[in-house]
């Protein structure tokens, strides 16, 4: 079962302060992401400059709720420079960047970016490798107290059921008492997708996630992901074009970056044709 569809009542509608339904969805609560007239992430002429070269120039791109977006481009297109300025590691010099219709990411840090519902993944897995599985998602829970406080407060039924569907969905329920350290590559880079999704993203920024890991990893972290569609927006970073490929499918569509800017966009067809394309990253 798909774990967003367990989402608190609360999280999702419009409350007052008894508790009931206030039928008036569109009444924002502070923090709360309005995606009613258009995409969860909105980037406007975004530029970063490093001593004067140009890392982002000009950047624009959105990304609809529930999307799944591929994003490939040589190195030193920008990527992960994007990937900074959205999580708030870089602050970009002009430009917007915006959650939603309403949150303006710049006015952010990067703890407020994570617990509004931003989740960001690096390339190298990091879990707690002298832990097991089980309480590696367990410790990632959203929870006011921390993830090391947390490790000494009691187990709960709901924690514990939420632990077991993450569990199912990422195939790791026969792994859920092995430590952390003990799995493959890909099992770990699961795994941190799972840690992630404990804290109820609303979007998931996924740097290179298939690299490093075997063909057969590569398609079950790709049925992950499939998995996730609708109920999680993302935001995948990949050179691998067989897991782009998986993702991205016949509709899904397709970000090209070069040089700080999107080169073009569209179906992995359509770009993989594109002359522009062909001559700065995937070759003739
Ligand atoms: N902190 C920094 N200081 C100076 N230059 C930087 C800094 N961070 C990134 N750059 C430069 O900005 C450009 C974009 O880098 P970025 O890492 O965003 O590219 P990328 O598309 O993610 O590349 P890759 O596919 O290799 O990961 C590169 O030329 C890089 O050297």
């Amino acid at each position: 079962m798909n774990p967003y569809l367990t989402r608190d009542k609360d999280d999702d509608e419009g409350t007052n302060a008894s508790g009931s339904t206030t039928g008036l969805g569109h009444i924002l609560r502070p923090g709360e992401i309005d995606v009613s007239h258009g995409p969860i992430l909105y980037l406007e002429d975004v530029t970063v400059s490093f001593d004067g070269f140009k890392a982002l120039n000009k950047l624009t791109l959105s990304i609809d709720e529930g999307e799944l977006r591929c994003i490939i481009g040589p190195n030193g297109a920008g990527k992960t420079t994007m990937m900074d300025v959205i999580t708030g590691k870089t602050r970009c010099q002009t430009g917007k960047v915006f959650l939603g219709q309403t949150i303006d990411l710049r006015r952010m840090d990067e703890p407020s970016i994570a617990r509004i519902g931003i989740g960001r993944k690096f390339q190298k897995p990091t879990v707690f490798a002298s832990h097991p599985v089980w309480e590696n998602l367990e410790l990632a829970m959203k929870t006011d107290k921390g993830w090391w406080p947390s490790l000494r407060s009691r187990f709960t039924r709901p924690a514990q059921a939420r632990v077991e569907e993450i569990l199912s969905l990422l195939n790791l329920e026969q792994d859920a008492f092995r430590l952390a350290g003990d799995l493959s590559h890909g099992q770990k880079q699961r795994l941190e997708i799972g840690m992630l999704l404990m804290q109820q993203p609303r979007l998931l920024l996924l740097d290179e996630p298939a690299a490093g890991i075997t063909d057969e990893e590569t398609m079950e972290l790709a049925a992950l992901l499939n998995g996730l569609r609708g109920s999680c927006s993302m935001m995948v970073v990949e050179h691998d074009m067989d897991f782009v490929g998986a993702l991205a499918g016949d509709t899904g569509k397709v970000t090209v970056m070069a040089e700080g800017s999107v080169l073009a966009e569209g179906t992995l067809d359509t770009v993989r044709a594109n002359d522009t394309v062909i001559e700065s990253y995937l070759g003739r």
